[in-house]
């Protein structure tokens, strides 16, 4: 029997999945770009594990996020996920969300560069705040004007997740969509990689 032929899906995934080979592809960006969401999609894509920073620090914090933040306050949290992704990064290839802070942090970003292709996934305001304001779990975010925090944020990090590798527009379209586009990316990379 003939073996079937590749779809245009398969080859995707296929030709990103070579592209990337064993460093980790780590997604960066604002609350509410869709790492976490986009990330977990585009390591099942790609057959090579899902870790998304902030459950890891969850998991052996044993607390939540804004537990760790009310507790030990924002210093202490940032100490904590620089140790964490930087344990993360040691080996690949895998997929790593970031908690939005992380690339800002210089200790951090440094690990992040070292460690594999990072991808900013760029949103406009409107586009964010749509999707944060529907859960109250990011610390934050906990002011008197939350959308206005959201623009101040953006404003200061914005010129760094600039420093990202690869650049992907988060839109309004279904998250799938999203991790085809980040695939596209690292195969486009690649490319450019390889005729510079
Ligand atoms: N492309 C998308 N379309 C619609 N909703 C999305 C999309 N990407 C993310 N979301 C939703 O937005 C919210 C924030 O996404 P999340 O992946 O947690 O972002 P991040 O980890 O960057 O903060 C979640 O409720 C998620 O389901
Ligand atoms: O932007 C930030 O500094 C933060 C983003 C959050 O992750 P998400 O970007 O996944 O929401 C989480 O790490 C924490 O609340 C701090
Ligand atoms: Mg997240």
């Amino acid at each position: 029997m003939s073996e079937p032929l590749l779809t245009v899906a398969d080859s995707l995934k296929d030709r990103a999945r070579a592209a990337l080979g064993s460093r980790n592809l780590i997604l960066v960006g604002l609350m509410g770009a869709g790492k976490s969401s986009v990330g977990r999609i585009v390591a099942s894509q790609l057959g090579i594990p899902f870790i998304d920073s902030d459950h890891e620090i969850e998991r052996v914090s044993r607390m939540t996020i804004a537990e760790l933040f009310a507790a030990y306050g924002e210093d202490e949290f940032r100490a904590l996920e620089t140790r964490v992704m930087k344990r993360l990064l040691k080996s690949g290839p895998r997929v790593v969300s970031t908690g939005g802070g992380a690339f800002v942090n210089e200790r951090t970003r440094r690990h992040i560069k070292r460690g594999g292709l990072s991808v900013w996934l760029k949103a406009d305001l409107d586009v964010l705040w749509e999707r944060v304001n529907k859960r109250d779990t990011r610390p934050l975010l906990k002011t008197e004007n939350p959308k206005q925090t959201l623009e101040n944020l953006m404003n200061a990090r914005y010129p760094i997740y600039a420093q990202a590798d690869l650049t992907v527009l988060s839109r309004d379209v279904r998250k799938e969509i999203m991790a085809d586009e980040v695939l596209k990316a690292v195969i486009e990379a690649q490319k450019e990689n390889a005729a510079s």
